[in-house]
């Protein structure tokens, strides 16, 4: 933990944390912003907002366009449509193009992007040289202190170990005190313990300070722990912007429902108010039209039932994981044999019953496979 220790917990996502520091965090809002780079769109009709204090995970493959996203909000780079304002304030778009260091907005990347020729304190300076002297020396070492580095004041950004450089490049970005903080995968280049620690204390600083923040990232288990809510890309759009459990239960698509957990896919059809699926059959809770419709499961809403009742399948394989016992079980009509966790006693081979529990049953049309 680098987090200078107050008596107090650090207070939630929001306001009361930007009361306690002084720091007032922006809103942002992203309005249909669009950007091509020749043929290429890294970025199509993107709209998104950021209320003061939240924290926002975007998550996507490389090449969907999240650092796009963060070069537009930063003003490293412009948008060829749409605009992006900083509370009341329209910062890019429609003939304005606020330049980098008037937007206050912080960038944090993996690379650390440290100056090796500058000690740790020159390095947290670097941004804070409309201060006197005297004032940058205070303010620098007050974010050091607030990251657990003071005492490296003076060391060479060599001597420093991944996390501890990953720390000193939180303090830069924290020192002018930004309203809106981005950070485009910091934590990929650390090892995995590590990872974990810097992560959870760079959440505990952003919090305690209630600053707006974006995190890219590819990782989806990064994103559900650090974030209030996850926007979800794809090829240059924005597929669903909610909350980790939003996603989880009420994906919109088949591609969102694969980003956060596992899932089963299979075929199945709607007919009258109810779905039939090669694991049995449902009651549909939203109206669906009649006809082939491209199913979704949670591995929860797949249960073992009593033999004798549900669909029969048999047992392929049987794992011991840890905690749980994991079995591989063919069933007719499916591609692909399930994965399930809690098994029976049953060895390879055995017979197993199967049916739907209410829940993690998701429908979509046919055609949205993807
Ligand atoms: N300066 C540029 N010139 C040409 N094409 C670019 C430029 N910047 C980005 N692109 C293209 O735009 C698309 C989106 O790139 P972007 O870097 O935003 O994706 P990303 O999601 O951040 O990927 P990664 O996770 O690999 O960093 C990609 O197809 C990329 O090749």
């Amino acid at each position: 933990m680098f987090l200078r220790r107050r008596t107090a917990p650090p207070p939630p996502a929001g306001q009361d944390g930007a009361a306690k520091t002084g720091l007032s965090p922006a809103r942002l809002d992203i309005r249909g912003v669009s950007r091509r780079y020749g043929r290429t769109p890294a970025l199509e009709d993107v709209s998104l907002s950021l209320p003061p204090g939240e924290i926002l995970a975007v998550l996507g493959r490389s090449g969907c366009g999240k650092s796009t996203l963060l070069r537009l909000i930063a003003g490293l780079d412009a948008p060829d449509a749409g605009e992006i304002r900083i509370d009341d304030r329209r910062v890019a778009g429609r003939g304005r193009d606020e330049p980098p260091e008037t937007r206050g907005v912080g960038l944090m990347f993996q690379d650390y992007a440290l100056f090796p020729h500058l000690t740790v304190l020159a390095n947290v300076r670097f941004g804070l040289r409309h201060l006197s002297s005297r004032a940058a020396r205070a303010v620098a070492l007050e974010r050091l202190a607030e990251v657990g580095l003071a005492d490296r004041a003076d060391s060479y950004p060599g001597t420093l170990s991944g996390g501890e450089a990953q720390r000193v490049a939180l303090a830069r970005a924290l020192a002018p005190r930004p309203r809106v903080l981005l950070l485009d995968e910091p934590f990929s280049n650390l090892d995995a313990g590590t990872r974990e620690r810097v992560r959870a204390d760079t959440l505990a600083v952003l919090r305690q300070g209630g600053i707006s923040a974006i995190l890219v990232t590819h990782d989806a288990a990064e994103a559900v722990e650090f974030a209030d809510r996850i926007a979800l890309m794809r090829e240059g759009r924005l597929v669903q912007c909610d909350t980790a459990e939003r996603l989880y239960r009420a994906p919109a698509s088949p591609f969102a429902a694969r980003a956060l957990g596992d899932i089963v896919e299979m075929e199945g059809l709607a007919s009258g108010g109810r779905l039939t699926t090669p694991l049995g059959t449902l009651a549909l809770t939203d109206p669906t039209p009649d006809g082939s419709v491209r199913v979704c499961l949670r591995p929860e809403a797949i249960r073992i039932v009593p033999r004798g009742e549900g669909v029969p399948g048999r047992i392929l394989r049987r794992r011991f994981v840890g905690a749980s016992t994991r079995i591989d079980v063919e069933v007719a009509g499916l591609d692909a044999p399930l994965r399930l966790t809690a098994a029976p006693d049953g060895i390879a081979g055995d017979g197993v019953a199967l049916g739907l529990a209410e829940g993690g049953v998701f429908v979509f049309p046919a055609a949205k496979s993807s």
